[in-house]
């Protein structure tokens, strides 16, 4: 007998999912997947409601794609349950709702733009009306453009329109804008807005921050395979109580780690930033040292400030999925 749909409303952990309209459609329990012994995931608990865009952030070999795959059944778990729509993941009614881009995709040469959608569109019993594909992937100039001459970022544009030819209510994006131009990456942004607005969910993986602050509903940190953080972004900016000293400073070989409450030094050009924990004692020390200083600004830290951030605050409190493992092995 089929299970019936998921009909749950979201719980009041999921922080940007409160909204008694929005219902679990997919969710991730106790999830633990390792390779070869070592642990790429560890006790992941997720729910992905219906009108939400969620972002994965973390660093490289954090464990974002390998939590896709498992959500899309291309991976088997090796603890923990994933259901999507009320089905096991990977299942055909869970496919038939769900699109997805992934980081590789292998595409026939011989098929012109147009020729692609169509065969996609054809896999699907309702699938998008072709000219609403078309549209939110901004290629209705190149319709008859075979895949093989596309450059990179026209090639994703078109990985993106396949993604979304069976009008799915869950899309999986992992790092979808990846080679895109600017314009590009704005059409881009404006279409998941657009799908999000009709009710579907999409799960995001980037390294563009930018991207994760503008899109995402909700932001889940993974690291080591680990969720460390998770939240809106106003949330998860708000979570680290540091603030950024920023300057010019003249090449003097300061070492800018020995002033107070400073716990992060960076440079770009001729400016440094100082990521401080008391933002008082960091600039009274500053200017003692550096009473020329100039451009002097203070500003609370962005997404990428807080990301960094909370990836070196774990570094010591968060063993890491794979050390722990390892330890076991
Ligand atoms: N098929 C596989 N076989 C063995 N190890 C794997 C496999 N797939 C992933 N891993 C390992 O699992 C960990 C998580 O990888 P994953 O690709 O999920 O990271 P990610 O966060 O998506 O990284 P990136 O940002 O670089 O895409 C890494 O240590 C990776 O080497």
């Amino acid at each position: 007998m089929q299970p019936s749909l998921t009909t749950q409303i979201c719980n009041e952990s999921a922080p940007a999912c409160n909204l008694p309209s929005r219902r679990v459609i997919a969710s991730a329990r106790s999830v633990t997947k390792r390779f070869n012994g070592k642990t790429a995931l560890h006790d992941i608990n997720l729910d992905i409601c219906s009108g939400q865009v969620l972002a994965i952030l973390g660093a490289n070999g954090a464990g974002k794609t390998t939590l896709i795959n498992i959500l899309l059944g291309r991976l088997n778990v090796d603890a923990g349950e994933v259901s999507v729509f009320g089905y096991p993941a990977g299942s055909l009614p869970a496919k038939r709702r769900a699109g997805v881009l992934l980081q590789v995709a292998a595409l026939p040469e011989t098929l012109k733009i147009k020729e692609h959608i169509q065969l996609f569109q054809s896999y699907y019993p309702q699938p998008m009306a072709y000219q609403k594909v078309i549209e939110y992937a901004g290629l209705q100039e190149m319709q008859h453009r075979y895949s093989k001459k596309l450059s990179g970022g026209e090639k994703q544009r078109l990985l993106f329109a396949l993604s979304i030819c069976g009008n799915p209510k869950l899309l999986f994006l992992d790092e979808p804008s990846v080679g895109m131009d600017v314009e590009a990456r704005k059409g881009l942004w404006q279409a998941i807005l657009d799908l999000k607005k009709s009710g579907t969910a999409i799960v995001l993986t980037t390294h563009y921050l930018e991207e994760a602050d503008r899109l995402a509903d909700e932001i889940v940190l993974l690291k080591q395979g680990e969720i460390i953080q998770r939240g809106t972004t106003s949330q998860i900016k708000a979570s680290v109580s540091h603030a950024i000293v920023r300057f010019s400073a003249n090449d003097s070989g300061t070492d800018y780690t020995t002033i107070a409450a400073v716990e992060r030094v960076t440079s770009s050009g001729k400016f440094i930033e100082l990521a401080s924990s008391d933002i008082n004692q960091t600039l009274k020390a500053l200017l003692i040292l550096e009473p020329q200083v100039q451009d002097l600004t203070v500003s609370n830290m962005g997404l990428e400030d807080a990301f960094l951030h909370l990836n070196q605050q774990n570094e010591h409190t968060t063993t890491g999925a794979t050390n722990k493992q390892g330890e076991q092995a």
